[in-house]
């Protein structure tokens, strides 16, 4: 495979999208503690045994939560700019279903950059259950695609997933720590050539490649 976009470090800002752009500042520590709260909130549901009354008022003050956080809302596609050590700026997709630091449905899956790409640590919970005890196929598939993601945009070059092909090695464990990796490998006009895998105990579960398109900003 061969290289024929060298990749940059700066990435497009997502105002010249017309997205808007948050700061770390912007977002309170309470927002954080709540997410994490609502996540754990998410896997009590999914598997009380609760007896009905707890079951109706449980039901009664989530209700009336989901009213009180609903009179101020973040506008859709809002971005997450962190700035980096060497002056530029990372962004991310503040609800991003996988990652987003303020989706509760989120693992969370925490990504760094390594010298080759990028690397993610995740936990699934029992919420993420596909066969008995075991990680979802089509969630296994979310998790390499954004990464996969990830690491385009890691060289500078931001795109959309046009092909995903997933192998399944071993059954993707659940409550239990994941590793990911994922790099370029090449690029050709604007694909943008990905591989990943999933790791647990240094066994691989799954690997993807893909092939992002990479977007060109407007004008
Ligand atoms: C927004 C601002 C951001 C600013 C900064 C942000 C930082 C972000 C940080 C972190 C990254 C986040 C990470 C996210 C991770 C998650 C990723 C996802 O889940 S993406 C959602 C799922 N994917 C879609 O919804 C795409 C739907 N498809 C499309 O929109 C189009 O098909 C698109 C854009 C992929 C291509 O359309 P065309 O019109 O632009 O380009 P054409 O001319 O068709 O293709 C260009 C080249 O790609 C090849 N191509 C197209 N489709 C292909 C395919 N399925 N397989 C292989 N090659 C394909 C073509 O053959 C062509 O190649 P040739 O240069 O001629 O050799």
């Amino acid at each position: 495979m061969s290289v024929d976009a060298a990749p940059v470090s700066e990435l497009p800002d997502p105002r010249d999208f017309g997205l808007p752009v948050v700061t770390e500042d912007d977002l309170p520590d309470e927002l954080g503690t709540l997410v994490a709260r609502v996540h754990d909130l998410v896997d009590a549901v999914a598997h009380t045994e609760a007896g009905s009354a707890e079951l109706a008022q449980a039901s009664a003050t989530v209700h009336e939560l989901t009213e009180r956080l609903n009179v101020k809302r973040r506008d859709i596609g809002a971005m997450l700019e962190r700035p980096r050590s060497d002056g530029g700026a990372d962004y991310e997709t503040l609800t991003n279903v996988v990652s987003g630091r303020s989706n509760p449905a989120a693992p969370p899956l925490v990504l760094e950059h390594t010298d080759d790409g990028v690397r993610a640590r995740v936990t699934l919970n029992g919420t993420y259950q596909g066969p008995p005890g075991l990680a979802h196929g089509g969630w296994v598939a979310a998790m390499l695609d954004q990464v996969l993601g990830s690491a385009s945009a890691a060289a500078g070059m931001v795109g959309l997933t046009a092909n995903l092909d997933v192998n399944y090695r071993n059954p993707t464990p659940l409550n239990a720590p994941l590793e990911l990796t994922a790099r370029v490998t090449g690029t050709e006009r604007r694909k943008v050539f990905v591989s990943a895998e999933i790791r647990h105990n240094g066994e691989v579960t799954a690997e993807g490649t893909a092939v992002m398109v990479r977007l060109d900003v407007p004008g």
